[in-house]
């Protein structure tokens, strides 16, 4: 075999660029050639026709933006970088562009070459519209984001006139003036999610988000990173692609820390930390992000008595502890209950779309006598299963003797003396059913709060003829 002749290679080289370049030329809707200032060198005549010019050397010498409005060529010049597949809009049409920067033996950036490769977008149709749908997808989730962000309550929707619940809600509309933390104080169910919602909304703060986290709900190895989020890759769980820590979610706004006493020790060293210095690490990262968030947290334990025994940080407290508000129990504003009742018959009705029931006198008279562990949680709950169990339009107090006993007396009663027995039994009754109501009927949860095992509670809820709901 003849063997042939050697390659130029540069020659090839060159035919390649040129060829290349004249391909691209006759095949593209436009091509166009700036300086090193992003200004036209050259521009062929189809493309220039395309921005309404007569012939292309009009645009020879002008500032590319001032053909081509939104123009992306002046960044590639700056950055040095092609911008490989792009979308130009211009007007109403639509150009795949493709634009590469030019340089000189130096590798200094002289000028950029662009190319519209087409205006037919037939075949990316399906792109854009998965493209659209996520773009869709990705507002929805941010509005939802937002919405659940948003304070849920405000003072409007803290119910009662009595004394104790005006005084709560003046110390709290004062707390939403200030920047301090606030520290909520109260048994279960006492509305101090409420209150902590209502501040924020109050405060100026209440345009930016409003964050809860529940720190009893959630297991000890992943608080930290909950807290503090976590960078790509730093952590071997389900989130490899890092995650936004509640305190940066809540930049700007209020992070709500519900249950604060069941904060492990260590994680509350490193909260305290971030109090005093307003900037978190993120799990994996070697850099410290600064946040601006107030705190409001909630406890319904003896906060002092946890810091006595060593299981509550007491620099931590006194950080907390700044603006403490105390929320009456329900027994202590026995005066609000009929507003209460109207409120939640009210609320249900409006959520089930049944009709609002009405509550006779001695319903109230009854609820007066109760002693509500639960608070007005336990409250909604007992007229919301008993709503749910009777059809009548008015519940008296005899739609609620299966559920509550009255454990305080009448205001103008003189408990009349009974058998010990029957009377112990009675409250013990009283003090299960409470439990359970506060806790949606759930034994183990009730077992717990009472003190006592499940199987025990079992054993009682039989002898007093109460049957489990099966919702443990
Ligand atoms: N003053 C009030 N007016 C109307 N509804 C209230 C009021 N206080 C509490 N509630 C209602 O009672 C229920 C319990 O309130 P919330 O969750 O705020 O209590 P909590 O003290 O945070 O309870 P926990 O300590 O168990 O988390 C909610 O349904 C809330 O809307």
């Amino acid at each position: 075999m003849p063997r042939s002749a050697p390659f130029d290679y540069e020659d090839i080289r060159r035919r390649a660029m040129q060829s290349l370049f004249e391909s691209f030329d006759s095949l593209c809707e436009g091509t166009i050639v700036v300086d090193g200032a992003a200004r036209i060198v050259w521009i062929n005549e189809r493309y220039a026709q395309r921005f309404g010019l007569a012939h292309a050397e009009e645009a020879i010498g002008r500032e590319v933006e001032e053909i081509i409005p939104s123009s992306l060529m002046r960044e590639v010049v700056r950055s040095g970088q092609p911008i490989l597949l792009d979308i130009l809009e211009v007007g109403s049409e639509s150009f795949v562009v493709t634009r590469i920067p030019l340089k000189d033996d130096s590798g200094q950036v002289i000028g950029a070459v662009g190319f519209a490769l087409y205006d037919q977008l037939q075949p990316l149709k399906p792109f854009y519209a998965r493209l659209g749908r996520l773009q869709q997808e990705l507002a929805q989730t941010r509005k939802r984001l937002a919405e659940e962000r948003r304070a849920k309550y405000t003072f409007s929707n803290f119910v009662g006139t009595s004394p104790a619940a005006m005084e709560i809600k003046r110390q709290a509309r004062r707390a939403a003036t200030l920047e301090s933390p606030v520290l909520l104080l109260g048994e279960t169910g006492t509305g101090k999610e409420l209150i902590a919602h209502a501040i924020h909304a109050a405060s100026p703060r209440a345009d930016r988000p409003f964050i809860g986290v529940n720190v009893a709900a959630i297991p000890e190895s992943l608080l930290e990173a909950e807290f503090f989020g976590t960078t790509a890759g730093a952590y071997t769980g389900a989130d490899r692609k890092g995650r936004l820590g509640k305190f940066q979610a809540a930049d700007g706004g209020t992070l709500f820390l519900d249950e604060v006493g069941d904060m492990p020790l260590p994680l509350q060293a490193k909260l305290l930390r971030v109090l005093q210095e307003q900037e978190v690490e993120p799990l994996g990262s070697d850099r410290v992000i600064q946040v601006d968030v107030r705190i409001i947290a909630a406890t319904s334990v003896d906060l002092a008595a946890r810091v006595a025994d060593g299981r509550f940080r007491a620099d931590l407290f006194y950080r907390l502890n700044v603006l403490p508000l105390n929320l009456p129990p329900l027994r202590e504003r026995l005066a609000d209950i009929e507003a209460l009742c109207e409120h939640i018959l009210e609320d249900s009705a409006r959520r089930t779309g049944l009709p609002q029931r009405e509550l006779d006198a001695d319903a109230v008279a009854l609820f007066r006598r109760c002693a509500w562990r639960g608070n007005i949680r336990e409250l909604r709950n007992v007229l919301e299963q008993v709503s749910m169990l009777s059809d009548e339009a008015r519940l008296s107090a005899a739609n609620f003797a299966h559920i509550l006993v009255p454990t305080l007396p009448a205001a103008a009663d003189t408990p009349a003396p009974r058998p010990l027995d029957a009377a112990l039994a009675e409250f013990e009754r009283g003090l299960i059913l409470d439990a359970l109501a506060a806790c949606a009927g759930k034994v183990p949860e009730a077992a717990r709060r009472l003190g006592i095992g499940r199987a025990t509670l079992y054993k009682k809820m039989t002898a007093h003829g109460l049957k489990s709901q099966n919702r443990d």
